[in-house]
């Protein structure tokens, strides 16, 4: 099983920002999206977890199974860490939360309202989240944001962990988490200026 991009151009705010993006990832594959501020990272994730759609351009092996986690940790305010855990595990048909709570260290804040948590605890329970969705590929924008570094650690633990079990993990980030993964430079992909678009997609 693969996600594969081919020659996608995508979108933002009415213009083309990037153009002709083609790569694949492999099943046990981790690849860091590189590139300048603006280029397009968090764009071309969105439109690759279906948030909005390629200006053109295929994906392939992408249905049903991407877990996105954006600059938005999603979270339900007025529910404890636990029950945050729990509604998506039913939101996605999964069951057993424990994992999840374990590898993000949030035993001692079961019973804390999302709300009430620090902006690195939020992090934590938005990508503990991600284990619970039971999906194989992970797309990630700057997960590591507000982490410390244990945080980063134990991050860096759950990326390796899902890679081993023949997950997937696409991530734009400007830090280096000590894994072993491939980068992809968005640079050359970067569209001419000026290119417009008549889609105007809603970006959240
Ligand atoms: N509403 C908008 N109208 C026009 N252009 C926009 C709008 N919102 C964002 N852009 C532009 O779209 C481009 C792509 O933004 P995007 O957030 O995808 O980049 P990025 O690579 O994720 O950046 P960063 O590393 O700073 O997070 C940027 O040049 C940005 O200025």
């Amino acid at each position: 099983m693969e996600l594969r991009l081919t020659d996608i151009a995508c979108a933002r705010g009415g213009m083309i920002v990037l153009d002709g993006v083609t790569f694949a990832l492999a099943s046990g594959q981790a690849l860091m999206l590189r590139g300048p501020n603006g280029i397009g990272k968090t764009t071309l994730l969105r439109v690759i977890a279906g948030l909005q759609p390629a200006v053109s351009g295929q994906i392939d092996g992408a249905d049903e199974q991407i877990a996105y986690a954006g600059h938005a940790d999603g979270l339900k305010a007025t529910l404890t860490v636990s029950e945050n855990l729990q509604f998506w595990a039913k939101i996605y048909g999964t069951s057993g939360i424990d994992d999840a709570i374990a590898a993000f260290d949030l035993t001692m804040l079961i019973d804390r309202r999302a709300h009430d948590l620090s902006a690195g605890q939020k992090r934590r329970l938005g990508l503990a989240r991600l284990l619970v969705t039971g999906r194989r590929i992970w797309a990630l924008d700057e997960p590591t944001v507000s982490l410390d570094a244990i945080s980063v650690g134990l991050f860096a633990d759950a990326v390796r962990a899902h890679c081993a079990g023949g997950g997937m993990v696409l991530m734009a980030t400007h830090i280096d988490l000590g894994l072993q993964a491939d980068t992809l430079d968005l640079t050359p992909y970067k569209a001419a200026a000026a290119v417009e678009t008549d889609f105007d997609e809603a970006f959240l």
